[in-house]
């Protein structure tokens, strides 16, 4: 059989999932920040493909080396700072690289109340969202640093001020309208600041992260629903009203279903305003996924990057 003529097309490497854990001691009180990291390089690698030679490689184990010695030298102030200074050092230092993607996901760990007060060095992981961010440099394009924050599996529930109805019928349509519902989704969220490393100073990347989340929060509360799409551009456009660094912010949130359990078979009225009982159903689930963009902005954050 003949061989086929190819060529090598897009392609990165790196070391995926380094759990970095940096303690900071502050005396007797310590801090924590606990990151996963993962590190995608690109750049002249067409001949590590093509015939195996390793001399524009800088190993996987290098890069995650670098990871945990970044932490030591220069600490985890933010999951943002982190990765832009990473991504610089894989660009800057190291000449066949050209581009470097970092992922990390941030676990949060709270403070133990003991009888003495919230103890200094004794945490328990934090049930809630986990934290992202990306960070992509590329040095072809003038060095432009591209810098995504983000959250995941922020659960959410509002019980009633939602309603669905005035939707199309078909002869498959056997959902009933709603007009008092339980509105309940898990958010997934990633956001664009403007920010390009262009010499002017960066945000202050844990105050944008905090006010965003309040504001999505907010948002979700405070929106009277009549669909859970109104609700995630609602919620979009009260992010980008209220934080100026971004640009655009991309939605999965998925319709975490809670139908209203039917007892009448045992003459048992379930009705909302009294007070319902319902069935929290897992799957099938609707999947609601969109960007909001400030108007003019250019949609640039990956449509995927909302599910990783
Ligand atoms: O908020 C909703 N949006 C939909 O598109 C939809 N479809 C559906 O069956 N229930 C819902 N709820």
């Amino acid at each position: 059989m003949a061989v086929p003529i190819t060529i090598l097309g897009q392609n990165q490497y790196g070391k995926a999932e380094n759990r970095v854990v940096k303690i900071t001691r502050d005396g007797g009180t310590h801090h924590i920040k606990d990151l996963n990291v993962s590190v995608a390089l690109s750049g002249d690698l067409d001949e590590v493909h093509y015939s195996g030679s390793n001399a524009h490689v800088l190993p996987t184990d290098t890069t995650k080396n670098t990871v945990f010695a970044f932490a030591k030298e220069h600490g985890i102030e933010t999951a943002e700072q982190f990765g832009i200074a990473l991504a610089r050092h894989f660009v800057d230092d190291t000449e066949p690289i050209t581009s470097a993607r970092i992922r990390i996901e941030e676990y949060a760990w709270d403070r133990i109340d003991t009888s003495a007060g919230p103890a200094p060095h004794s945490f328990a992981r934090n049930g809630r969202e986990t934290r992202t961010a990306q960070i992509t440099y590329d040095s072809r394009d003038g060095g432009r640093l591209q810098v995504l924050g983000g959250l995941k599996g922020l659960t959410v529930l509002n019980s009633t001020d939602s309603e669905f109805w005035g939707y199309i019928k078909d002869k498959y349509t056997t959902l009933k309208e709603d007009y008092d519902r339980i509105l309940a989704t898990e958010v997934s969220a990633v956001w664009r600041h403007s920010w390009s490393g262009d010499g002017t100073p960066a945000p202050d990347w844990q105050e944008s992260y905090d006010g965003t989340r309040t504001l999505l929060l907010r948002a979700f509360a405070e929106t009277y629903s009549l669909s859970l799409q109104q609700t995630l551009y609602e919620m979009g456009a009260q992010v980008l009203g209220g934080r100026d660094e971004l640009e655009e912010i991309r939605f999965s949130m998925p319709n975490k279903h809670h139908f209203r359990a039917d007892l009448e078979a045992f003459g048992i009225k379930n009705e909302a305003a009294d007070g319902a009982v319902y069935l929290a159903a897992d799957r099938p689930y609707g999947l609601i996924e969109a960007t909001v963009l400030r108007d003019g902005a250019e949609a640039l954050i990956p449509l995927d990057m909302t599910n990783l």
